[in-house]
């Protein structure tokens, strides 16, 4: 009984445990880039296509509503934009009862750990998970490696620096972390062996339909429970297509060659 309003939202924005979120915050970040600025379509096909979830700040709420097909629904509650003084520092943009407010299944916070806001970030992240779960509402902890005091060649795709921050998430008492991919199944593997937490990868830049599908298979392979993929599905030129082909890994267990040929994607150029 105790659990039972979290899990029917866990429920919501997944398919038996796995998770296929398409994330459209990115409109504050970068403003309104293609696949944004008509997002009902977007939020239609993709919500067609399998995913299980679409996420927004909390003022895009009414343009979501209507054109999800059901699927699950997530506020996220900061943001930054891109032409700002810096970029990693988040700022909240709501509140859990606003988010309520606006019909969400679920909220998510923004971390990057190892920027010079990671303590305010922490903090945030710790009183987001505390209120929501009062109201039986998950918590995604979208928990980065960025910043100014990681070391390394590439810190943002660093398993060490990624363990560090899925750890983070679970201490914090959030309910699932969204984090980087490390590039490689074994490397990520570390990743996620590092919390109880379901691990969901973030796509990143788009880096053409072989290389993402071979980048969810190796993270399903390293123990993942899916993705939160905005850029590569919202601005894919047929973002339908492409939510199709991710849900054939995510949900279908499918190799990544076969969700592409399925997808129809393997007989066009990138
Ligand atoms: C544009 C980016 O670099 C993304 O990784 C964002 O930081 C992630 C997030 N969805 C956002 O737009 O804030
Ligand atoms: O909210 C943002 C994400 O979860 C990831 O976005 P991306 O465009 O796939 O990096």
């Amino acid at each position: 009984m105790e659990h039972a309003g979290l899990d029917a939202r866990l429920d919501r924005i997944s398919t038996d445990g796995r998770v296929l979120m398409v994330p459209m915050d990115h409109g504050i970040t970068l403003g309104a880039v293609d696949g944004l600025r008509d997002i009902e379509s977007t939020i239609d096909a993709v919500t067609r296509g399998g995913a299980d979830a679409v996420l927004t700040q909390k003022g895009i709420a009414p343009r979501v509503h209507p054109n999800k097909n059901d699927a699950g629904y997530l506020v996220h509650l900061n943001a930054s934009t891109v032409v700002g003084p810096e970029a990693n520092d988040k700022r909240r943009t709501g509140t859990v009862k606003a988010a309520i407010r606006a019909g969400a299944d679920a909220v998510s916070v923004h971390v990057n750990v190892g920027s010079d806001y990671e303590p305010e970030q922490v903090e945030f992240l710790t009183d987001v998970t505390e209120t929501a779960s009062d109201y039986g509402l998950p918590t995604l902890a979208m928990a980065y490696a960025r910043g100014a005091n990681l070391e390394g060649d590439d810190p943002e795709h660093d398993p060490e620096y990624l363990g560090h921050a899925v750890r983070l998430a679970e201490e914090c008492g959030a309910d699932l972390v969204k984090t980087a991919y490390s590039g490689d199944a074994d490397s990520f593997e570390s990743v996620v062996g590092s919390t109880r937490l379901p691990v969901i990868i973030a796509g990143g830049s788009p880096v053409g339909d072989e290389a993402t599908l071979d980048a969810v298979r190796g993270a399903m392979d390293a123990g993942a429970a899916g993705v939160s993929m905005g850029r590569t599905i919202f601005q894919h030129r047929d973002p339908g297509a492409m939510t199709r082909a991710v849900s054939a890994v995510v949900h279908d267990d499918a190799p990544a060659a076969d969700a592409l040929a399925e997808s129809g994607l393997g007989e066009e150029a990138e």
